[in-house]
């Protein structure tokens, strides 16, 4: 099963090496400000569903929320260690 450390390694294999086809390397090159509207969009989806549609549909999108707040976390420049230090 992947993990949030896991995906992180991934995205920013994939942001080094701009595999063709890659979503994320799309997104990446699309900017934080677009990058950041979609994070609001999931982060929505999130809490319809956690509200409306159950726990499976939920974690769906939690689970997309997370990746693109990777996605974000690349763009910025940022680390985890960054984002875990205000943890
Ligand atoms: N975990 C994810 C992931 N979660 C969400 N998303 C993106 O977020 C979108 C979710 O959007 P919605 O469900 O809201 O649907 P949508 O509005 O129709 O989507 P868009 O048209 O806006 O893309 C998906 O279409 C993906 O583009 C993800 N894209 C990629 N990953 C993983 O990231 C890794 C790298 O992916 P690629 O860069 O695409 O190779 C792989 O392990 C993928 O499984």
């Amino acid at each position: 099963m992947k993990t949030f450390e896991g995906l992180w390694d991934e995205l920013n294999e994939i942001a080094r090496t701009r595999p063709e086809g890659s979503g994320t390397v799309r997104a990446l090159d699309a900017g934080v400000h677009t990058i950041g509207k979609k994070l609001v969009e999931e982060a929505a989806e999130s809490w319809m569903a956690a509200r409306f549609e159950g726990k499976d549909a939920a974690a769906e999108e939690i689970s997309q929320l997370l990746y693109h707040a990777q996605v974000l976390m690349i763009a910025s420049g940022l680390t985890l260690d960054d984002v875990y230090a205000h943890l």
